[in-house]
């Protein structure tokens, strides 16, 4: 398959300090990417260059083999690509399906509000059920425990319709039976998405992907398979800094 996602010899220099260093990364379409690396290593900057809230020093971001550099960020999610952020954006006041339809709208021009109901009503009908909130649809977002609030924000991504997503840590805080309802959530969405996850949680990195890139100091220390990047002594070293028998999943 070709790819969905091209990024070239990127780097990211905030006042002389190299935060992304010479990136290149092709995610496939259809992929499920695990994007991991330990504090400050620079996945958030990449995720931000990616969706056009940082400028890159240097270096392409090919989306469909069109660059994305120098786009602004509604621009960047009109061609289909999605991101959640660590910090929430429902609005608690709203129903769940209120937000999902306020989500719906943010892609389309305002001229086209009116005349596309029908469309964002298939779009936030969908979101619903992939997310599994249907039963929840008409409650205040504020009544959300912390992993439905998560998946509310995946379905707002859903309702954009974007070929790409992007999700930053989406099981922060979760208890374990919400971890494995995401996990559920995203091989289902990865079915007919794109999607590139930033996780920490090695539990969660063994059951549910496939392909993973670790990022170090701002550049790419390793891809290949969970395996191969748990089994490798540089990540053990530099990754989690702790003694290879604790490291990355093989304890527990
Ligand atoms: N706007 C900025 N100005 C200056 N330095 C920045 C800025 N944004 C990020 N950095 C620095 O760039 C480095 C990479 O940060 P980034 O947030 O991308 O890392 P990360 O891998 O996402 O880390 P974490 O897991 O802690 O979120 C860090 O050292 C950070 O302090």
């Amino acid at each position: 398959m070709s790819p969905m996602l091209e990024v070239r010899g990127l780097s990211v220099v905030f006042d002389g300090f190299r935060a992304v260093d010479g990136v290149d990364l092709t995610v496939r379409e259809g992929e499920l990417r695990f994007l991991i690396g330990p504090n400050g290593a620079g996945k958030t900057t990449l995720i931000d260059v990616i969706t056009g809230l940082t400028r890159p020093t240097t270096g392409e971001v090919l989306f469909d083999g069109r660059d994305l550099v120098g786009l602004r960020e509604h621009r960047i999610v009109r061609l289909g690509v999605g991101r959640t952020f660590q910090t929430s954006v429902v609005f608690e006041e709203l129903t769940v399906e209120e937000n999902l339809d306020l989500a719906a709208s943010f892609r389309r021009p305002l001229w086209s509000l009116a005349r596309r109901r029908r469309g964002t009503s298939d779009a936030v009908a969908e979101a619903l059920e992939t997310t599994g909130l249907k039963d929840l649809a008409g409650r205040p977002a504020g009544v959300l425990s912390h992993g439905q609030r998560q998946w509310l924000e995946i379905g707002m991504l859903l309702t954009q319709r974007p070929k790409l997503l992007l999700l930053d840590e989406p099981v922060a805080g979760m208890s374990k039976d919400e971890r494995e309802r995401t996990g559920e959530l995203l091989t289902s969405v990865a079915r007919d998405h794109t999607v590139i996850v930033i996780e920490h949680d090695m539990e969660f990195l063994r059951r549910y992907a496939s392909q993973v890139t670790v990022l170090h100091e701002g550049r790419v220390l390793i891809e290949g398979s969970v395996d191969q990047v748990r089994d490798d002594p540089r990540v053990q070293e530099v990754y989690l800094g702790r003694r290879r028998s604790d490291a990355v999943g093989t304890g527990t």
